[in-house]
This record gives C-alpha cells, sequence and structure tokens, in this order.
C-alpha cells in the first residue's frame, strides 16, 4: 500500500481536484445548485458512509477443478460456482493457478503506465501509445454533475491490440495474463453452461484471448469521498470479468434490496462477476449485478478487469426458451449501449433487449 503523499500530487495526476471544484463553484449559481442537490442526497446515504461493511460474498477454492470429472469435491466445486452467479452475480476464487509472478508483474507494469506524466497520457503517448488516445479515460468526460464524476483514471486495453505495444516487458506481462486469464474463464463459463444442461462449446467457439478486454484502473486518494465515486454504478457489457484488487478495498455490489455491501479486499483472491450478456444468455438466471467503487480519502487503489467477451459479430441467443431477451449481436449491444450513453448518461443495458418491451412498441405502433 502506498501512502497518500508518495501517490497523490504528482505530475501523473489526473485534474479531478479542479473538476470537482469547478462543478462546487457553479453551484453558487441557480444552474448549479441542481447540480449540488444530487450530492446532498447521496451524502446521507448510510451504506456509503460504512463501506468497509463487507459481504459474505462465497470465497470458493477451485483447486478443486483439478481432481477426476466425478470426484465429488470437484462437482461441490461446480455447483458453488453455479449457486454464487445465480443468487449473488459476484464470488471470489482462490488457489485459482495463475502463478503469483504473473499478477505481480502485472501490478509493476500497472503502476509504471499510470505513472507517466498526465499529458502524455492524454495524448496518447508513452507506453500505450500503439492503442491511440481513446483508450485513456480520467472522471466523466460526460458528467453534467458531481455525482457522475468517477475519481479514476483507466486504461482500456483491447487485447487483439496489444502485439502493437512496443514495450516488450508491458506487452509480454499483458500477454501472458491475458492468455492466463481467457483459459480461467472459459473454464467458468463451461461450468455454468453445464449447470444449465448446455455444452462449453459456444464459448470455446465464440470467445478467445484477442475478442477480450483489459481494463486497469487507478483511483487516487479522494478528499471527497464518500460523496465522490471512485467508479460510478455499473454492470459490465461481457460475459464474465477477473477483477484483481489491492490491499485497499472499496468495490461495492448492490444487493437484491438496494443496498450496497462490500467486497472484501484478499489479494489472494479474484473476484469473478457476471456480465450483462451472460445474464442474457442464461435468460436471466445468472445475475449481473450493478456495481461501484467508493474510493479511499487517504490511499491509493490500484484494480485491474479482464473482461471476457466474444467476437463483435457474436449472436447472443438465450440457452432456454422461451427467451425474455431477443436475440442480438454483441456489436450491435455495444453501439447501443455508446447511444445511449452518449443520450442520457447511463448505459440502460439489457432492458432495451427485453422481448416484452419490444411487444409493447410494437402494439403502441398498431394502435
Ligand atoms: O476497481 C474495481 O474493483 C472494479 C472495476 C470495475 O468494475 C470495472 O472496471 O468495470
Ligand atoms: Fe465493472
Amino acid at each position: 500500500m502506498i501512502s497518500a503523499e508518495e501517490s497523490y500530487g504528482g505530475s501523473w495526476e489526473p485534474p479531478l481536484v479542479q473538476t470537482i471544484s469547478s462543478f462546487l463553484k457553479e453551484s453558487s449559481s441557480p444552474e448549479g445548485s441542481r447540480n449540488i442537490d444530487g450530492m446532498k442526497s447521496y451524502a446521507g446515504a448510510k451504506e456509503l458512509q460504512d463501506f468497509r461493511r463487507f459481504t459474505g460474498l462465497p470465497l470458493i477454492d477451485i483447486s478443486r477443478l483439478l481432481l477426476g470429472e466425478d470426484h465429488p469435491e470437484r462437482r461441490e466445486c461446480e455447483r458453488e460456482i453455479a449457486v454464487a452467479a445465480r443468487v449473488w452475480g459476484f464470488f471470489q476464487i482462490v488457489n485459482h493457478g495463475i502463478p503469483a509472478g504473473v499478477m505481480e508483474k502485472m501490478k509493476e507494469e500497472q503502476k509504471k503506465v499510470f505513472r507517466q506524466p498526465f499529458e502524455v497520457k492524454m495524448a496518447g503517448g508513452g507506453k500505450l501509445h500503439s492503442l491511440g488516445a481513446n483508450n485513456y479515460r480520467w472522471g466523466n468526460p460526460m458528467a453534467t454533475s458531481p455525482r457522475q464524476v468517477s475519481w479514476s483514471e483507466a486504461f482500456h486495453i483491447p487485447i487483439t491490440d496489444i502485439s502493437r505495444i512496443e514495450d516488450e516487458t508491458l506487452r509480454s506481462a499483458i500477454e501472458t495474463f491475458a492468455n492466463v486469464a481467457t483459459d480461467l474463464t472459459e473454464k467458468i463459463a463451461g461450468i455454468l453452461a453445464r449447470d444449465l444442461g448446455a455444452g462449453g462449446v459456444y464459448f470455446r467457439e465464440n470467445c478467445t484471448a484477442r475478442s477480450c478486454y483489459l481494463r486497469m484502473n487507478r483511483y487516487p486518494p479522494c478528499p471527497f469521498s464518500p460523496e465522490i465515486l471512485g467508479l460510478v454504478p455499473h454492470t459490465d457489457s461481457d460475459f464474465l470479468t477477473i477483477v484483481f484488487q489491492d490491499g485497499v478495498g472499496g468495490l461495492q455490489l448492490m444487493r437484491d434490496d438496494g443496498s450496497w455491501a462490500g467486497v472484501f479486499p484478499n489479494p489472494d483472491a479474484l473476484i469473478i462477476n457476471i456480465g450483462d450478456l451472460l445474464q442474457a444468455w442464461s435468460n436471466g438466471v445468472y445475475k449481473s449485478v450493478r456495481h461501484r467503487v467508493v474510493a479511499s480519502s487517504e490511499e491509493e487503489r490500484l484494480s485491474m478487469a479482464f473482461f471476457y467477451c466474444p467476437k463483435s459479430d457474436t449472436v447472443i441467443q438465450s440457452c432456454i426458451n422461451p427467451s425474455v431477451y431477443r436475440n442480438f449481436s454483441f456489436r450491435e449491444y455495444r453501439l447501443q449501449v455508446q447511444k445511449d450513453v452518449q443520450a442520457t448518461g447511463d448505459k440502460v443495458g439489457l432492458s432495451r433487449f427485453l422481448v416484452q418491451a419490444m411487444e409493447t412498441v410494437n402494439t403502441a405502433a398498431t394502435q
């Protein structure tokens, strides 16, 4: 863990303080008071102040998956995974088989990427320059209120592009990690598919390391925490996500009753969560759960998310009939999300693809 003095305020820092301050200044005008209102109701939320209250999220030892196919302990492990995906949409795994050295190397490289000067990161320069400027995000460029600002910066890395990265050490660290992460997610997707009576062939055919994405996240210490979030609530637009977090904590998921609960920061564990595509493919059996990050006011936090995605033209069709979602391609889903984010500031997501919603629109159109 790095102290606030060491990690905050260097030439690498995006101007988050200035962004929030300008919102606060605006709030003295009638126009701005509308913005700050959202923040007040937010600050009062009990579960935000209590963000270190952790859930009893399942912690699953997956070394049991190495046992013979019919071994009762292996069966039990597969059952635990399927139950967690149904009930929580989130779980943690230990003894996952990704060598500690691979994770360490990634952490080191991630730190170097973020410690580049802010101007270099903005211009798409430096270590990831071959990926272009669009892959770097800080705050939320579309925010119209402080509530929508994510107190973080991130690099979004399509694995298909990593061969272009010139920095040999960084490229090879990402390559190694992407390969082991793809194998792991493929294995979990197969278990979840079999639990629904389907095979894992669909995933093996449509998802490869090259169709996946990696996101490196950095959350600087936040003087406005917990009112300003590290990452605003969202679901992931993929089949499965692997999150690797350091020991700081702050990731929270939304429970059925609308309350937020924290995921215990266990650096030996990997977090697995279900994404929108798997919710659609499983006809809603597995849940893509909203999550967010509360930034620490004292410590920098680093995390990495690996998104298990199919090729763009893959059709997402439920393996259970009748399906509550219409068929759609991954490309179509992403375009719709982009459109909705631009128009409304929110991704809307799977509810756009509900058959029932379509029928309502069609009925209205013919009336
Ligand atoms: O930083 C985390 O723990 C979560 C990151 C996340 O949800 C994302 O990148 O989509
Ligand atoms: Fe996420």
